[in-house]
């Protein structure tokens, strides 16, 4: 591979005489990573069932590497959300964020969902995640993964920092950072990155982390922890924006990394020695940076700037942004149309609605139902009266209402753990329907017994929900979203 002149030159600097060997990690092997999504499934289960030669990533708990002559993207696990596809050391800074069940995080930086997948995965359905990307093209691809992981108290959203500063100041427990960096460490994976490296280079991305960074700064809680990470090796992007965040908000410090073989120290010496740096000539990963910061209990800025924003325009308070919010006038009301509760408006499939939800068993603690233009939603409770920002999604989209009907989402049927829907077509991953259902074919059941009422069916591989079907005489009409539909 052919490096650019002047990033050959600054890694020489920078590695001295371990330069040979980062070069000769050029012709290893790439190195190809599966994460399990815990929240659907065990990684004892999984080893079970997976066709795949899989070895563990060792500091990964839920991490695997598999051959390059497989294809897990190819496979209806796949299709089930049971895993995501990741560089091995794309995965450590999700997994190095102590996440807690109940936790509001943010993940600034989300698309296409890497990190965003799993901080989902380890809230198991508590608290909340807002998954941003500044990106309206890729918040969408963040959306289908999130949905596809069965996550469903998220909200995702296209935004500046600065314009979600605005109303989550000092809101959040955990934030991840996965900024945009010069990506040296994906020249392998995608030698595009040299070509965007020698326009741009370091220093232009260390300029937006810099603003991204004290954004996140303002948007955490006393306490709070946030992760910065990146997947380059420039010092200016990684310990220089830790070093201007430690400059321009005191109550920050440096949290001590566990140390796992192949992992060196963050440079520079004394705190940042507690940061973590993986290289590919010293771990089976490409290459990553990560530190790890919190936020002192009394840092004696966010709680003056939440009474500022509160004093000033009202955009949030601590407890019940909903209620504070619910006089202000909102400018897009219009353009969204209006939100109903199930109450206003019994004609248009809600009673259908609330008797699907009973049926299903669908837990709403902690959620709130909204319609809105005929869509139904499970909100977290507390962010139901958020407005202004791009939303791509506020919480759990359940389905449509139509005329008398309730038409269930995608994202519902994902959303179910295995067993946790009552009517299932369950096939075994060897039967032929499972891939004819996934293309958007019609499938016959006249083989299953038990499929003899007309209705709504959960169609499951092995178990795990893939999407809908609706059952007249033995043959299931499908009902898979058209727009992840198997294309191979
Ligand atoms: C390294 S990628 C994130 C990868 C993602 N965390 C994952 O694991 O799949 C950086 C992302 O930052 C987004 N981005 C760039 N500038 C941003 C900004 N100012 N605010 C928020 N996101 C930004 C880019 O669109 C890009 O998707």
């Amino acid at each position: 591979m052919e490096l650019p002149v002047q990033f050959a030159e600054l890694m020489k600097n920078l590695l001295g005489n371990e330069y040979e060997d980062y070069l000769a990690s050029y012709a290893n092997p790439r190195l190809y990573g599966l994460r399990v999504n815990t929240n659907k499934i065990s990684c004892e289960e999984f080893e079970k069932i997976s066709p795949f030669h899989l070895k563990k990533i060792p500091w990964i708990p839920n991490g695997y590497y598999y051959g390059e002559e497989e294809s897990p993207a190819k496979h209806p696990y796949y299709f089930a959300g049971l895993y995501y596809l990741q560089e091995p050391s794309a995965m450590t800074p999700a997994s190095l964020l102590p996440i807690e069940e109940g936790d509001r995080v943010l993940d600034l930086c989300a698309a296409p969902g890497g990190k965003s997948t799993e901080l989902g995965a380890k809230l198991k359905g508590t608290g909340v995640l807002v998954a941003n990307d500044i990106s309206v093209s890729r918040a969408k691809g963040l959306l289908k993964n999130i949905e596809l992981f069965g996550i469903s108290n998220s909200l995702i959203v296209s935004e500046t920092p600065e314009k979600l500063e605005q109303y989550f100041t000092g809101y959040f427990d955990k934030i991840l950072i996965d900024a945009p960096c010069s990506g040296e460490g994906m020249f392998r994976k995608d030698p595009a990155m040299i070509k965007s490296w020698i326009e741009k280079g370091p220093e232009f991305y260390a300029e937006i982390q810099k603003g991204i960074i004290l954004s996140a700064a303002r948007m955490l809680k006393p306490g709070g922890m946030m992760l910065f990470s990146t997947c380059t090796f420039s010092p200016v992007e990684n310990e220089g924006t830790i070093a201007y965040l430690l400059e321009n908000c005191s109550g920050f410090s440096i949290m001590e990394l566990p140390q796992y073989e192949g992992f060196s120290h963050g440079l520079g010496g004394g705190e940042f020695e507690k940061c973590v740096r993986i290289w590919p000539h010293k771990a089976q990963g490409e290459g990553h940076f990560i530190a790890l910061l919190k936020k002192a209990e009394d840092d004696g800025v966010t709680a003056s700037h939440i009474r500022e924003n509160r004093d000033d325009k009202v955009l949030y308070t601590e407890t019940k942004p909903a209620k504070n919010k619910k006089d202000r006038p909102d400018k897009n009301q219009k353009k969204r149309g209006r939100s109903v509760s199930v109450e206003e408006d019994p004609d248009s499939g809600l009673r259908e609605l609330e008797n699907f939800i009973a049926d299903a068993g669908i837990n709403r603690e902690g959620r709130i139902l909204k319609v809105h233009e005929g869509n139904a939603y499970l909100v977290p409770e507390g962010t139901e009266g958020i407005r202004g920002f791009r939303f791509l999604r506020t919480g759990l989209f359940l389905g449509e209402l139509k005329k008398n009907r309730f038409e269930p989402s995608q994202a519902l049927a994902m959303s179910f753990m295995k067993e946790g829907y009552p009517n299932t077509v369950n096939l075994p991953v060897s039967d032929q329907r499972v891939i004819r259902y996934l293309k958007g074919e019609t499938i016959e059941l006249e083989d299953i017994t038990d499929q003899k009422a007309s209705g709504w069916r959960l169609v499951c591989v092995d178990g795990y929900p893939l999407g809908w079907g609706k059952l007249t005489s033995c043959s299931l009409k499908n009902k898979y979203y058209p727009g992840w539909r198997w294309q191979i």
